[in-house]
C-alpha cells in the first residue's frame, strides 16, 4: 500500500474508533548506536559524536472485538523480525549513517521507525524513543 493510503487507512481506524474500548500491547527493544545532532549551538555536547543505549518501544493496539482466537492483539513472539531488523539494521551503527537526511534526534528516529514498521505491523499505532533513562520522545500519528 502507498504511503498516502496508509495514512488515509490509518485515519479511518481512528475515526471507526473514537469512543471504542481498546486493547494496547507494547513491547520493548534495546540497541546501542552512535550519532551527532546538527543544527545545535556548537558549544551543545549533542552536537559531537556521542552515544546511546537506546530503548524503543512499539504499541499496537486493537478494537476489544479485535483479539485474535489466542486473545492477543498480536502474538509478542511475532514482533521478532522486528527485532531482528534492530540488531541489523541499528544496533553499533553510525545514526547518521542510517537515516540519511534526517537529524537522527530521538523524535526523528521514532517517525521513521513507525513508517518504516507501519504496512509489516498494521495494529502498530505508536513507537517511543528512549536515549536516557530520564528521556523520551514519542511518535503517534493520531491521539484518540
Ligand atoms: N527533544 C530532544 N532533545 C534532545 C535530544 C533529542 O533527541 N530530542 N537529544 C539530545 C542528546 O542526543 C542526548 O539525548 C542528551 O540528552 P540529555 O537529556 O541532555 O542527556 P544527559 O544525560 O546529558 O542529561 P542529564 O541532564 O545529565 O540527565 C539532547 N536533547
Ligand atoms: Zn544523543
Amino acid at each position: 500500500m502507498g504511503s498516502c493510503a496508509n495514512w488515509f487507512a490509518a485515519l479511518a481506524v481512528g475515526l471507526a474508533w473514537k469512543g471504542q474500548p481498546v486493547f494496547a500491547i507494547r513491547k520493548e527493544f534495546g540497541f546501542s548506536a552512535s550519532h551527532v545532532l546538527d543544527h545545535l549551538p556548537a558549544d551543545h555536547p549533542c552536537s559531537r559524536m556521542h552515544g546511546h543505549n537506546y530503548t524503543v518501544v512499539l504499541e499496537l493496539k486493537a478494537q476489544e472485538s479485535g483479539l485474535n482466537e489466542a486473545g492477543f492483539v498480536r502474538d509478542y513472539r511475532d514482533l521478532g523480525e522486528f527485532k531482528a531488523w534492530t540488531d541489523d539494521t541499528l544496533d553499533h551503527r553510525h545514526l547518521n549513517d542510517v537515516i540519511i537526511d534526517l537529524n537522527p534526534s530521538a523524535e526523528q528516529l521514532a517517525r521513521w521507525i513507525f513508517t518504516t514498521w507501519r504496512e509489516k505491523l498494521p495494529e502498530l499505532v505508536a513507537v517511543s524513543v528512549s536515549e536516557t533513562p530520564k528521556t523520551w520522545a514519542e511518535f503517534r500519528p493520531r491521539v484518540d
